[in-house]
């Protein structure tokens, strides 16, 4: 299934994807159509009264997730599932080059945009997304733990991130298509083992139950709006929020 494009907020170098999970090229958010058009890559901060209309515009604070891992982890449907809550399988149909979509998330009364980036994760679009990465404020890293080379090939990505990224960009590792039990290859302690090994924040995920969607984007929208309000006398930790409000593949949506 595909949907049509606006040429607003189309990402350049991107094309139409028509991924099961819907697309994200809906060009719904207010992108420049440049990796570097919202500036610096700093969070920015809009006071309602310069912001546009539509509601779904207001916000306080904003920030650029991308979304990173092998052709086929589930990228495109793990931001539809959170965009839209829906999860349409069907046959497969690679992103082609980046898109993204806008979701405006309220944390402790605070509006945080998160401008998700949806890269395509075949080799050939790699140099357009490289030009993506310095902006980007958090970087989601997805595998398939039906898919025993993508978990491998993780090592790859973090390479790429540590090349292009900004050193302080906020990471976190998701195991996707958890709901798979029978084609599981990689073990969640597999997961739980490498992502402590690289010291970043884990879990699995399912964009077809939901598991976990939810909070993934969360847990990364407060710990950003914690980093750039710099609350007095409040401590976030990522890592502690995301295992206490995790929930173990097989068990309920998130
Ligand atoms: N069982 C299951 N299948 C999933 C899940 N997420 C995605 N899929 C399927 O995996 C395939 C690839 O999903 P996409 O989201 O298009 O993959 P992608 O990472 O965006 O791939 P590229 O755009 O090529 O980088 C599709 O057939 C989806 O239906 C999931 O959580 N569980
Ligand atoms: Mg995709």
């Amino acid at each position: 299934m595909s949907r049509k494009k606006t040429v607003k907020g189309k990402a350049a170098g991107s094309s139409s994807s028509s991924s099961p999970c819907a697309g994200t090229g809906t060009g719904t958010g207010t992108g420049t159509g440049s990796p570097s058009g919202r500036g610096s890559g700093k969070p920015r901060t809009v006071h309602p009264s310069t912001a546009s209309i539509s509601s779904s515009e207001f916000y306080d604070i904003s920030f650029k997730v991308m979304l990173v891992g092998d052709s086929g982890v589930g990228k495109t449907c793990v931001l539809v599932r959170f965009k839209d809550g829906a999860f349409l399988a069907g046959s497969f149909i690679s992103t082609v080059g980046i898109d993204f979509r806008n979701k405006v998330l309220n944390i402790d009364g605070v509006k945080v945009k998160l401008q998700i980036w949806d890269t395509a994760g075949q080799e050939r679009f790699r140099s357009v997304t490289h030009a993506y990465y310095r902006d980007a404020n958090a970087l989601l890293m997805l595998y398939d733990v039906t898919n025993k080379s993508s978990f491998d090939n993780i090592q790859a990505w973090l390479t790429e991130i540590h090349e292009y990224a900004q050193q302080d960009v906020v990471l976190m590792l998701l195991g996707n298509k958890a709901d798979a039990t029978h084609d599981r290859v990689v073990k969640r302690e597999d997961g739980e083992r490498l992502a402590k090994e690289f010291g970043v924040p884990f879990m699995e995920t399912s964009a077809r139950s939901g598991l976990n969607v939810e909070l993934a984007f969360t847990a990364v929208a407060k710990e950003l709006k914690h980093r750039s309000m710099k609350e007095p006398g409040e401590k976030f930790m990522l890592q502690e929020y995301v295992n206490k409000e995790m929930k173990g593949a097989g068990c309920c949506r998130s």
